[in-house]
């Protein structure tokens, strides 16, 4: 592939835990690609979510770069880096407030004045998912596992994320909910023509064949990529 498709590169990031002095992640370098569609598989503990959070730059790396549009991320850069490479855990976290209370919230924020919230995206958004715009007035203290994970991801996807990092999204859902939000997406991949990339995190076989396409592996901190 050529040069210009590469959206992210790693080189030797490690994690330290302050308080043991472990090492968390050793030494993980990594590529990622337009229309990249990776699951990050692993025992538990291995260090995955602690991977995923570096790539997110929600924790420092103790060593390594993160390059990005093959520019080196800077320090005064995280704030607009993490909306483009957005981090999403297993139990989402909302507000008090309807579900579009809890999208507009973003926009709030100093670092996305440049966004404003656009009610067409979101009706696009839940039309993929079989959801009426009633949908934005219910409170989000109501809503199930399920459409709690749907709206922390429309309200990640509004904001044009390039890279999601996907945290095990689905493994408290059940099957529907499951397929809804790799039916989301999907569609968010193929709505940018294959321009954006997923790190999915998964324990589930039957997944990682529907959301794979090339697999990384954790094991005690090391990274494999397949790429030597
Ligand atoms: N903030 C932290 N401070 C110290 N140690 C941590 C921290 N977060 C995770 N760890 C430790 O790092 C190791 C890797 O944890 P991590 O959550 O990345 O595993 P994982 O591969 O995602 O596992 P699982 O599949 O069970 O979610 C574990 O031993 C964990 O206890």
């Amino acid at each position: 592939m050529g040069h210009e498709t590469v959206l992210l590169k790693a080189e030797n990031l490690c994690r330290i835990d302050p308080v043991s002095k472990v090492m968390l992640v050793k030494s993980a370098s990594c590529i990622i690609q337009q229309g990249d569609r990776i699951v990050l598989s692993g025992g538990s503990g291995s260090g995955k979510s602690v991977f995923c959070r570096l790539l997110a730059l929600l924790d420092p790396p103790d060593q390594g770069r993160i390059f990005f549009n093959r520019q080196p991320v800077t320090q005064a850069d995280i704030p607009h880096y993490r909306s483009k490479v957005a981090y999403i855990r297993q139990r989402p976290v909302l507000l008090k407030g309807t579900v579009q209370e809890n999208l507009m919230f973003p926009f709030a924020l100093r670092i996305n004045r440049e966004h404003h919230f656009s009610p067409e995206k979101i009706t696009r958004f839940l039309s993929i998912i079989d959801k009426p715009d009633s949908f934005l007035q219910k409170n989000a203290a109501d809503l199930s596992g399920g459409e709690r994970q749907l709206v922390c991801l429309l309200r990640v996807l509004q904001l044009d994320p390039v890279i999601l990092l996907l945290d095990e999204p689905t493994s408290a859902l059940d099957r529907d909910m499951v397929m809804q939000v790799e039916l989301l997406i999907n569609k968010w991949m193929q709505l940018h023509d294959e321009t954006r990339a997923y790190v999915w995190i998964s324990h589930d076989e039957p997944q990682k064949q529907r959301v794979g396409q090339k697999i990384w592996r954790m094991n005690a901190g090391v990274l494999t990529t397949g790429l030597v």
